[in-house]
């Protein structure tokens, strides 16, 4: 069956510990990214990880030289399951990112192609060349847009086992049953306002659970 991860984009602390209080039973990760992190500190993660018993992954997209990366990556596997990052920056920087992770048995999830209407500028030109660097690189996972189920298809098509970590249900409108008929059981789906926004992100998160189980 297809996973559900929590995009736990909330800048108040006590929000996120009662979100995924809530949604806890229901969703199989958590996606934690700059919003939450910048709003309290790093530790969030071990406090969320400790609260949740989750996989957690650290959504930094990062794209810098591989030095810095690599400080990067240390200080965020201390308490991540897995970090993502950015492909553009080529090769040497997504490296630097998986030679710390392998030290750790953590894990990379590189970016292809987002899914938000400007990733057609510049990064759909070259997404699928990102996903064969994805490929030969073998790393644990790609972003790519529930918003485009073609491009999505196409870029599984190219990394083949490799799991998919997809953005774009729900706030976004991808179409979901669309998208479950992509996506294979160690994949991903990425939800986040329509469950922490929703009236009880309990039931949102329950809702979307039970879509993914139907689906399947
Ligand atoms: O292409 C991408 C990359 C990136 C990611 O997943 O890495 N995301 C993130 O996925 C979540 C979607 O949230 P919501 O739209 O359900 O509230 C947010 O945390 C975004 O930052 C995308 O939305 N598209």
């Amino acid at each position: 069956m297809v996973k559900l991860m929590l995009a736990l984009d909330v800048m108040d602390k006590n929000k996120a510990l009662e979100i995924v209080k809530e949604t806890s039973e229901y969703i199989d990760a958590i996606k934690i990214g700059y919003p939450l992190v910048l709003a309290t500190d790093l530790k969030i993660v071990k406090e969320i990880k400790e609260l949740s018993n989750k996989e957690i992954i650290c959504d930094f997209k990062v794209a810098d030289i591989p030095s810095t990366n690599e400080k990067i990556a240390k200080l965020t596997l201390q308490y991540a399951d897995g970090i993502i990052c950015h492909g553009f920056v080529g090769e040497d920087s997504v490296k630097a990112i998986q030679n710390i992770a392998k030290e750790n048995n953590k894990k990379v999830i590189m970016v292809t192609e987002m899914s938000h209407p400007g990733a057609v500028m510049f990064m759909q030109p070259i997404a699928n060349e990102l996903a064969k660097l994805a490929k030969k690189l073998g790393v644990d996972g790609v972003v790519a847009p529930s918003t485009r189920p073609e491009r999505l298809k196409e870029i599984k098509e190219i990394v083949g086992e490799i799991s998919i970590i997809s953005p774009g249900i729900g706030a976004q409108g991808g179409d979901l049953e669309k998208v479950l008929r992509i996506l294979s059981n160690d994949d991903y789906i990425i939800v986040g306002r329509s469950i922490y926004n929703s009236e009880s992100p309990k039931e949102s998160a329950k809702m979307y659970k039970e879509k993914l189980k139907n689906n399947f």
